[in-house]
């Protein structure tokens, strides 16, 4: 599974840019800076790459939030023109509607130029873990058809190993019918590994509703996922699994905002989408 990517490498980015990079140095005190701070860093780099006339892929969660509201920013003054948002959520869509973003969806713009989101861990290989927040069907569908995926997180969010960081799970949507049969073929699946599977809750008593009225199965995996691309495959053919939140060779960049500074890395060798006749 390990792919190569180019670390610490700038991209060429559009002219667009009028202020300078929002990015730290050492020489000169700095304030502290919140992990919303870095959030907000990290989804202001990536928004430089949106040009005006794209279909963007809008993310969902803390981070991708900050996207969401520069690109209407940026919309609002003049500075991204003609653009088509395809929101991850119903809870992004709620934001971008609110931010006059113009949006679609994936039967009228089956193609996407760029996707911006979060994630909720990052490994070296920029294979992710994301859907904490619920909504893994709805960005892996967009996220898979965008000519490029930008991930934005802040530090905390790089791990060695995917599933590793405490207590964080996995997340599987699963159809309703039947969940718990699919929840215990999960579980028989990976018990080996010391892993447990837990339906989420939505802290009410009751189960999480996905957008798409489906329930999370978390696994929980004692010591990380050790075959990546082999745990992906195991748990898509089980019957009742909707999809998970193992997004691996996606990434085409990830731009990670710490304390210290924004790293950029690149991920050459992402599965890019077959792309439309137009291209
Ligand atoms: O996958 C996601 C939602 O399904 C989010 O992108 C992920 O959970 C990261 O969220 P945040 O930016 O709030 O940490």
């Amino acid at each position: 599974m390990a792919t190569p990517c180019t670390q610490c490498v700038f991209p060429e980015k559009t002219d667009r840019r009028e202020k300078p990079r929002l990015s730290l140095t050492l020489s000169v005190p700095q304030p502290i800076l919140t992990l919303d701070d870095l959030k907000r860093i990290a989804a202001y780099e990536a928004v430089e790459f949106v040009e005006s006339g794209m279909v963007v892929g809008l993310g969902t969660g803390s981070t991708a939030k900050h996207a969401v509201a520069r690109i209407a920013e940026l919309l609002h003054e003049g500075k991204l023109k003609n653009i088509v948002g395809i929101p991850t959520s119903k809870t992004t869509e709620a934001q971008a509607l609110a931010l006059g973003i113009p949006l679609s969806d994936l039967d009228r713009h089956p193609f996407v130029d760029l996707a911006i989101d979060g994630a909720d861990e990052v490994d070296p290989q920029l294979n992710l873990v994301k859907g904490r927040g619920g909504s893994l069907y709805r960005e892996k569908r967009v996220e898979s058809v965008s000519r490029r995926f930008i991930v934005i997180a802040d530090e905390t969010k790089v791990v060695e190993k995917l599933g590793e960081s405490g207590g964080h799970a996995v997340p599987v949507e699963v159809a309703r019918f039947g969940w718990n049969v699919t929840l215990e073929r999960l579980r028989t699946l990976f018990e080996s590994s010391g892993c447990v599977a837990k339906l989420r809750s939505n802290g009410g008593g009751e189960p999480f509703l996905t957008d798409n009225m489906n329930y999370i199965v978390d696994l929980y995996f004692r010591n990380g996922v050790a075959y990546l691309q082999a745990t992906s495959d195991a748990i898509k053919r089980q019957i009742g699994v909707v999809e998970h939140g193992l997004f691996l060779d996606m990434a085409t960049t990830v731009i990670i905002a710490g304390r210290l500074g924004v790293t950029v890395k690149n991920n050459l060798r992402a599965n890019l989408p077959l792309l439309s006749s137009e291209d």
